[in-house]
């Protein structure tokens, strides 16, 4: 049974698994705005006026992703940060029959060659924001790479499809509110993560970035979504009905 090759269906809705209550808001609030006009009826030909994609035409509709949530909690295997994210994600499917956008953070040290990556979340559970400082007292280098990995599959059996963002920082004492996750201690150009508002951690959040150079250049790594989305809404949603015909 070959999931590569089963067609990939057009969402309408992203149902995003997280448990993690500030990995959605800040998800919500970057996808806030995302209204994206897609020309569904292009390749049809069956006009052949030539006229496609003119204003409100019949081939035009405006689509909106709706953004849902719920926790699927499993446990997170070991291996690379795309392993991680790719069983995460198809574990999600599984469990609830359909279609499922999850996320994994990851934060490297480039001084201990990318670790603690994927593994962050028991790092920082474990020694806490000072303990991760002092992981680097030895080392002069502190840049840190903050990676967000989205992972979505159409529903069990799918291959998870992935889009990560990346953002290079350093990691200092902390400053500012320590309510989520390591923002306390990366910053990024002057300022941790926590000492930005939401608006200003994950920067400008509209138009979409129209490749990749920049949104791997804007101060959150979770603009990523956009790339994904924007890969979602132009999947061609297979004819399925005329397949059956078909037999
Ligand atoms: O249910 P899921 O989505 O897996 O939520 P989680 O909290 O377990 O998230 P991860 O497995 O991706 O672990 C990443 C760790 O990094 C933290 N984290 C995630 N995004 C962050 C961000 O933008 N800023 C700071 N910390 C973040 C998060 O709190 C975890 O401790
Ligand atoms: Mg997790």
């Amino acid at each position: 049974m070959s999931s590569k090759a089963q067609p990939q269906p057009r969402p309408t809705t992203l149902n995003f698994i997280t448990g993690n209550a500030n990995k959605l808001a800040e998800v919500q609030a970057i996808l806030a705005d995302v209204e994206v006009s897609v020309d569904i009826d292009s390749d049809s030909g069956a006009d052949g006026d030539g006229k496609k994609g003119q204003g409100q035409g019949q081939g035009q509709r405006q689509r909106r992703l709706v953004l849902t949530s719920r926790d699927v909690p499993a446990h997170e295997i070991q291996g690379t940060i795309e392993e991680v994210a790719r069983d995460k994600c198809a574990r999600a499917a599984a469990v609830v029959g359909g279609p499922v956008l999850t996320e994994d953070t990851a934060l490297e040290f480039r001084a201990y060659g990318g670790l603690p990556g994927p593994y962050i979340k028991y790092f920082l559970q474990a020694l806490g924001h000072e303990g991760l400082n002092n992981m680097l007292a030895a080392y002069e280098d502190k840049t840190a790479f903050a990676v967000c990995t989205f992972a979505y599959s159409a529903g069990p059996g799918h291959e998870p499809i992935l889009f990560q963002g990346r953002t290079q920082g350093r990691i200092v004492p902390a400053r500012g509110p320590g309510v989520f996750g390591w923002d306390a201690v990366f910053e990024y150009e002057g300022k941790t993560y926590a000492e930005m508002d939401k608006t200003e951690k994950v920067g400008d959040t509209t138009p979409p970035p129209p490749n990749v150079a920049q949104w791997r250049a804007c101060s959150s790594p979770k603009v990523a979504i956009h790339a994904l989305v924007g890969c979602l809404l132009t999947i061609v949603e297979p004819d399925l009905t005329s397949r059956q015909g078909a037999g």
